[in-house]
């Protein structure tokens, strides 16, 4: 049993990886699954398609590497984040298609509840805002449109969790109803000081508490797979949120270590040790994983759209077939000009939290065209990210009293993999970007939690000597005008908030 096999349970698809005993990839099995948008600003995933696609790339991977199950030591499982499910504890049925993250629909719920007051309340315990991203006021909708649900979660017949939580129950054949301290920190229900649900915030969004899972550290026993599923039961010894999980892969274990992932969306997140910090500018206080009993907490940037910005290029204006087409654009785009694309499709999320405004294109010339659109899309991701950590730097040097820089930002995920949108990077932040050998960072965090506790991963500090570098992007945007984009760049984020 020398092998782990990683379950990454993503926005858009679910992929399995098959880690050897060395922690390199062995096979890699992936499945996309539709998404719903019953209106707008509401998305939805149909959880037998998650389901669906969880067992067969699992199914999948062991078979295109040769091997059986009698080969895995341990599953580990890293999922989208924050995205919510109900579901009956006697059936396995799902009351309601899994609520997704990106989904606005509690917009009303979370500013109603700002209005009452009980912003700084909820903050304190959780380091979120009230922001209709995370689960709770989700949860509340569910239960509010129902029909006796909330009446069944208070007798003990529905549950709740995050994906991670519902694909364990599934995987165990209903015996284990869990999550880790990580996804329990995207909840807004859960004190990440405390290190337990808040009866305070349960309260308020008038949550049952009996419905909640039980929390554990991220490298724990969660249960055992149903043996008929895979030919064996196999051990789940890993579990974290998938930006977390990235976290560890990229063995950002160091307070002041930085990440950030480029997916359909980017999200940034700092290592500040053992003491939560609360930030000054509207980032968020979570939890980057959980050890031996003992949190380490990160202050996150979340951005909603990132790589998702190339696919509205590919599928919305349908002016690229696939997404490397943007590079030889960007290369191609006239230097001359300068236009500039915020999009804001769901609103802003750090450091702006707006989730009603939309995005903009400006400077738009009778000659602009596909390139300079392309350019300004790929920059839009470049500038993001310095609004990111600009704000990050501001309260982590407040929080260390001036003593620590930031680390050397790594980069992992699919959009990292754009050699001219990680120099953009590079060029508008003025600092270097480090891109590592392996981009499946996310699954091996969750296999190296997995794979550690079956003995057969070395430890924190072992495993962070394994990090390789691929590349480093530095510097060669000439400051002024790095500083003259950037500043167009904050008068078009502005700009789109008029509305
Ligand atoms: N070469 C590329 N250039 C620009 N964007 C890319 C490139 N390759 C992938 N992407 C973008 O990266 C995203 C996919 O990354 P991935 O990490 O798989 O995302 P997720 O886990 O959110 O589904 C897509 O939005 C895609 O548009
Ligand atoms: O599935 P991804 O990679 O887009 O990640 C989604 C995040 O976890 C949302 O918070």
């Amino acid at each position: 049993m020398t092998y782990i096999l990683a379950i990454d349970q993503g926005t858009t698809s679910s992929r399995a990886i098959l880690f050897d005993e060395a922690l390199r990839v062995s096979a890699i099995a992936q499945e996309e699954f539709p998404q719903h948008y019953p209106h707008s600003g509401w998305v939805e995933h149909d959880l037998s398609d998650l389901w669906s696609t969880v067992a067969g790339t699992c199914r999948e991977v062991i078979e295109r590497a040769g091997k059986s199950s009698a080969d895995i030591a341990a599953i580990g499982i890293t999922n989208q984040r924050e995205t919510t499910v109900v579901w009956d504890r006697t059936t396995g049925q799902p009351v309601h298609n899994a609520i997704v993250w990106q989904d606005r629909r509690t917009a009303a719920i979370c500013n109603a509840l700002r209005d009452e007051g009980h912003e700084e309340m909820v903050r304190d315990r959780t380091g979120l805002l009230l922001d209709p991203y995370f689960s709770g006021t989700k949860l509340k909708w569910i239960l509010d449109h129902v029909e006796g649900a909330r009446d069944k979660a208070r007798a003990g017949d529905l549950l709740f969790g995050t994906v991670d939580s519902f694909l364990i129950w599934k995987l165990t054949g209903g015996a284990s109803h869990v999550t880790d301290a990580t996804n329990a920190a995207r909840t807004l229900l859960y004190d990440i000081r405390k290190g337990r649900w808040s009866g305070t915030i349960c309260n308020l969004l008038d949550i049952p508490m009996e419905m909640l899972p039980e929390v554990h550290d991220c490298s724990h026993d969660f249960g055992t797979t149903r043996s008929d599923l895979f030919g064996r039961a196999i051990p789940i010894y890993g579990v974290a949120g998938d930006q977390q999980a990235a976290t560890i892969g990229q063995a950002c274990f160091k307070p002041g270590m930085l990440k950030s992932t480029y997916g359909t969306g980017c999200f940034a997140l700092l290592n500040t040790g053992d003491t939560p910090v609360w930030s000054q500018n509207r980032l968020l206080t979570t939890i980057a994983y959980q050890l031996d009993g003992t949190p380490t907490y990160a202050l996150e940037g979340s951005i909603f759209v990132a790589g998702a910005v190339v696919q509205w290029l590919r599928d919305g204006l349908e002016v690229i077939r696939t997404a490397a087409e943007t590079q030889p654009l960007a290369e191609a785009a006239d230097p001359d000009q300068n236009v500039v694309l915020v999009p804001a499709f769901t609103g802003l999320g750090a450091p702006y939290w707006n989730a009603e405004c939309r995005g903009g294109i400006f400077g738009l010339s009778r000659n602009s065209g596909p390139a300079e659109l392309a350019r300004a899309a790929l920059e839009s991701v470049g500038y993001q990210t310095r609004d990111l950590l600009e704000a990050m730097t501001l309260d982590w040097t407040r929080a260390t009293g001036g003593a620590a820089d930031a680390a050397t930002l790594r980069v992992d995920g699919g959009m990292s993999a754009s050699d001219w949108t990680m120099q953009f990077l590079s060029d508008i932040i003025g600092a270097s970007v480090d891109r590592p050998a392996t981009l499946e960072t996310t699954a091996m965090g969750a296999a190296w939690l997995a794979g550690m506790r079956a003995g057969l991963y070395p430890g924190r500090d072992e495993f962070a000597k394994m990090w390789a570098l691929e590349r480093t992007f530095t510097p060669s945007m000439p400051e002024p005008l790095r500083e003259t984009k950037y500043a167009a760049w904050r008068r078009a984020v502005e700009a789109v908030q008029i509305f």
